[in-house]
């Protein structure tokens, strides 16, 4: 379970306990199967086809417009500008040096204009759609926090963890960049404190809603890469 209650227990038997690493545990089988998800050796080991990544970029691009929109609420909801200045740096970067990937890879694998005006979404692309812009409408700063902890914090693993293969396709390369860099694992790590805090001040009810949401979101994750995973 997800309660204030099950984290105190494991907090007891561990030494500098985090909320996050918690979270992360009872989140298990969905975060490994995410972070070691044959997607993303495939795609570090040129084993993606050119059409595929494409496919998987336009769903993920279906992603990242309502969690660009997300960030934007995390931005209103921060308590204090220290936190406004962090997000609004990684929305600058996410609307220029990743944006422009995305727009380059449709450029370079013949995306048509017609699939990147109206993409055909995934159910489980819509899924996810769905969670960002509810979290956005309606979470607080913390369900917000767990969301992009979540997100960004995976995807870290997973960039940190596979083996890129020389020749890979350069645009490939730059997705596994973007996710892997110093600054992203700053932010990453920024997220994570920012919860940990964040969490702590939280009453039961709130505490329980905002593990709920890092567990919704980690399933969407798993099942996202699932159906975009070509077989
Ligand atoms: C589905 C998904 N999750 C996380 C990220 C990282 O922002 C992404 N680009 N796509």
């Amino acid at each position: 379970m997800s309660t204030r209650s099950d984290w105190n227990a494991w907090a007891a038997g561990r030494e500098s306990a985090r909320i996050t690493d918690w979270l992360r545990e009872i989140s298990e089988p969905d975060w490994s199967a995410t972070v070691n998800h044959p997607l993303f050796d495939a795609l570090a080991e040129g084993r993606l086809s050119g059409d595929d990544f494409a496919a998987y970029m336009v769903q993920d691009y279906g992603f990242v417009d309502p969690f660009t929109a997300l960030i934007g609420h995390a931005i209103g909801h921060a308590p204090s500008m220290p936190d406004r200045v962090v997000l609004g740096q990684f929305m600058g970067m996410l609307t220029s040096d990743e944006n422009s990937t995305f727009q380059r890879t449709f450029d370079a694998f013949d995306v048509p204009a017609s699939l990147r005006e109206a993409p055909d979404y995934l159910p489980q692309t819509r899924a996810f759609r769905e969670l960002l812009h509810d979290t956005g409408q309606g979470g607080d700063y913390a369900e917000i926090l767990a969301v992009l902890v979540v997100t960004e914090w995976v995807y870290l693993e997973w960039a940190l963890r596979v083996t890129r293969v020389d020749g890979l396709h350069p645009l490939m390369g730059e997705w596994i960049d973007l996710h892997d860099n110093p600054a992203f694992q700053e932010f990453v790590a920024w997220l994570r404190q920012r919860l940990d805090e964040e969490a702590a001040a939280l009453d039961d009810t709130a505490f329980a809603r905002m593990a709920e949401r890092f567990r919704d979101t980690v399933a969407k994750e798993r099942a996202f890469h699932d159906a975009v995973l070509p077989r």
